[in-house]
């Protein structure tokens, strides 16, 4: 393991204490952590096929890239030197209320099932959280297999997602603008489409946690499309949607999975993965998707939980299933408040928590500057020996951090405590109009 948060972040970040040290739990005698060179790939993508059970054949292995850098990729070996456990990280910006920070993406975490529980993951996560600090990543994020795990680590259900089944033809709310919009689809295909499809993502992307993918592995990896993963469905198709001048504004990845019923033709769309850059086109692409012969049920992906779709859905009425979509730790707080903008006035002591990184426990004063011309404002973190009016854990600073929590919530729940005053200014500053929600799976 590299020494931990031995090097400052990135230039322009502004902090006042130097970075954290992270406490990391001893390995089971005989195991060590390693760093994983390209030689050694066969047997990383093995654990992880032993620990998420995934099927493979060599004819699929080929298909399937390995996404996680190299210079990114750890592994901890078992004292017979195999690999027991792996994980890696995407070096991403995230998008966060009015801006972005260096993040590092956690991913591809696995420990073999004959290696478990005996405290390899707890050691990957110090590892992983040292050399993010390291690298200068203020953040880390990443999607939990299980919503169980990642908590005791710091990690904070940041955003939510839902994912909606509906009938075909269900109706929605006009937007102006819509019908002028030209729909066009074909079968997608990476070389062809890559771009466009990104250009539209990218461009979503003043929505906080809307990662962008940022690598070619990456952006290929959203077109990926083996049989043994259809599952009965047709190859996948792109639909686009073009303004009169001819510049898309709108796309979905998508399948229809064959059906047939004594009524007849019951056909499923589902949508792997899509964007719209404005009102008009997301009604344009919906109506469309909502409207292909020979089908029965429309299925998305996990949307943020305001995007258009909800509110333009004449009935919208049980038919989303709510899911936790990014979660995210802090790791340099001063430089995590820095990266953000802040929607209020606040001055705040917050006394802090955070069981692996010991740096970042006690009290720090949490202050706003002054407003621009649309109320936003910078912040800083300083350290203070004032009384504070917040006590709370580095887990739910961090599950605020997007924007989309509440500490008064929180503190109902049981989760913080605090000053009603303070937590009412708090929120007020640590809110964002726009729900937060990454629109992809890394
Ligand atoms: C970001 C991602 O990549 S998410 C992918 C996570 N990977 C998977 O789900 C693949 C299948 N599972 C696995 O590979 C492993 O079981 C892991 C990674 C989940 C856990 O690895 P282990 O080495 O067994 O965990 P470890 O022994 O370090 O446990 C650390 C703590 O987490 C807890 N924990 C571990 N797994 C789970 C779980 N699935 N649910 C709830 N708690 C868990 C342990 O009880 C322990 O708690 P404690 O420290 O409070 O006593």
């Amino acid at each position: 393991m590299p020494p931990a948060g031995a090097a400052g972040h990135d230039a322009g970040m502004v902090t006042t204490t130097p970075a954290p040290v992270v406490v990391a739990p001893a390995l089971p005698d005989g195991y060590r952590t390693v760093t994983v060179p390209p030689e050694r790939e066969a047997e990383y993508r093995e654990v992880d096929g032993l620990a998420f059970a995934m099927p493979s054949t060599p004819e699929l292995e080929a298909q399937l890239p390995l996404t996680v850098p190299f210079e990114r990729a750890m592994a901890v070996e078992a004292p017979d030197g195999t690999l027991a456990a792996v994980h890696g990280s995407y070096a991403f910006r995230l998008p966060v209320p009015g801006g972005s920070v260096a993040c590092a993406g956690l991913t591809w975490v696995g420990v073999r099932p004959d290696h478990r529980r005996r405290g390899i993951l707890r050691s990957m996560i110090a590892t992983h959280l040292a050399r993010s600090l390291d690298r200068g990543e203020p953040v880390s994020a990443l999607w939990a297999a299980e919503p169980a795990i990642y908590g005791r680590f710091g990690y904070g259900s940041a955003a939510d997602s839902a994912t909606w089944t509906l009938p075909r033809g269900a109706a929605l709310r006009d937007v102006p603008g819509s019908a002028a919009l030209t729909v066009q689809l074909r079968t997608a295909d990476v070389e062809r489409d890559s771009a466009v499809v990104e250009a539209v993502h990218a461009a979503c992307a003043d929505r906080p946690g809307w990662m962008t993918r940022e690598t070619d592995v990456l952006r290929r990896r959203v077109f990926l499309d083996p049989v043994p993963w259809r599952d009965g469905a047709e190859p996948l198709r792109l639909v686009t949607v073009a303004a009169p001048d001819g510049e898309v504004r709108a796309y979905a990845l998508f399948a229809r999975a064959e059906k047939w019923e004594a009524t007849g033709a019951a056909a499923t769309v589902r949508v792997r993965d899509l964007a719209a850059r404005d009102a008009a086109a997301a009604h344009r692409l919906w109506s469309f998707l909502l409207d292909l012969d020979l089908t029965a049920t429309v299925r998305t992906p996990g949307l943020a939980l305001d995007d258009p779709l909800a509110a333009l859905l004449v009935d919208p009425r049980g038919r989303a299933t709510l899911a936790d979509n990014l979660w995210v730790r802090l790791l340099d707080l001063p430089a995590a408040v820095a990266a953000r903008r802040w929607s209020g006035d606040v001055d705040v002591v917050l006394e802090l928590t955070d069981a692996l990184l010991p740096g970042n426990a006690g009290r720090w004063r949490l202050v706003t500057g002054a407003a621009d011309a649309d109320g936003l404002r910078d912040a800083r973190l300083e350290r203070t020996d004032d009384r504070p009016a917040v006590r709370l854990d580095v887990r739910e600073l961090g599950a605020a951090y997007l924007g989309g929590r509440s500490f008064e919530a929180f503190a109902r729940a049981g989760l913080l405590t605090g000053e009603s005053s303070a937590l009412r200014r708090l929120d007020v500053a640590a809110r964002w109009p726009v729900a937060p929600v990454c629109s992809w799976v890394w």
